[in-house]
């Protein structure tokens, strides 16, 4: 089973006028849990998001590693390992961006094969199954400028889940989507986390949502101020936070 582990994590974002620093001090995931993050916006979730999907580079940490069952794999340096790290990624993580950009000249269908094809997992019986739950089967062979926002966030979500990704990553996965089509995205994304045992991280202002969806929840917070730096800490929220809804 998979199981990606942080202790001590520091990453600095800095300008000429401001900086934010964010630390984590411990955080885990394992296959068949869900996390969701949460946090004012501008706190630091998506670069936590970064961080696990390697897009962003920690500048220092005790430990950033993870364990696929058979090989412990040193996350903290795969960046290097330019190879090594496309591998990692087309094989374990699915990765649903705020944006998550399509190919505009690409139908839904072809979008979905590339992610396949990249990631040496060609199923089209899969993907159809997921637009189906996804209630984006009559878009396959639409392209991303026809759609919708929220259809375009739907696409994204099959085109991240059809290659069954073990980690799963998912920034603000139904923003663009009512409550109803939330609820059905949600749904689709643990059912194929289900399939393959997958670890499912969460960034999400919908607390009812995630709550309702067994999610963990940690959030970010602002640990301290330094003149015109800004130090926020991300930590496990306990039961009792949750239910005043800090
Ligand atoms: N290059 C930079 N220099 C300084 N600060 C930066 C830089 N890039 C990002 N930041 C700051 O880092 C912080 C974290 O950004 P991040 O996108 O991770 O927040 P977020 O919690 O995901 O926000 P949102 O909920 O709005 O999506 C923000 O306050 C942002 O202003």
């Amino acid at each position: 089973m998979i199981a990606i582990r942080i202790e001590a994590l520091n990453k600095t974002l800095a300008d000429k006028e401001r900086e934010f620093r964010l630390a984590v001090p411990f955080f885990s995931i394992a296959g068949g849990e869900r996390k969701a993050i949460v946090g004012s916006t501008g706190s630091g979730k998506t670069t936590v998001m970064d961080i696990l999907a390697m897009v962003t580079e920690p500048d220092d940490c005790r430990r950033f590693e993870l364990d696929d069952g058979e090989e412990l794999i040193d996350l903290a340096t795969i960046a290097e390992r330019h190879s090594a790290l496309a591998r990692l990624r087309a094989a374990c993580f699915g990765y649903i961006t705020q944006q998550s950009p399509l190919f505009p000249f690409l139908t839904v269908a072809e979008n979905v094969a590339v992610q396949q094809k990249v990631s040496h997992r060609p199923d089209r019986a899969y993907a159809e199954q997921l637009a189906g739950m996804l209630g984006i089967d009559m878009l396959l062979n639409a392209r991303p400028a026809e759609l919708s926002v929220g259809q375009r966030q739907r696409a994204a979500i099959a085109r991240a889940l059809s290659h069954r990704p073990c980690v799963v990553l998912c920034d603000e996965p139904t923003g663009a989507l009512d409550p109803v089509t939330a609820r059905q995205a949600i749904t689709t994304i643990l059912w194929a986390a289900g399939q393959t045992g997958a670890a499912v991280v969460m960034i999400t202002h919908d607390w009812e949502l995630a709550s309702e969806f067994k999610f963990e929840f940690h959030v970010i917070e602002t640990k301290r101020r330094e003149g015109s730096a800004t130090i926020n800490v991300l930590r496990p929220l306990d039961a009792s936070a949750r239910e005043v809804g800090l």
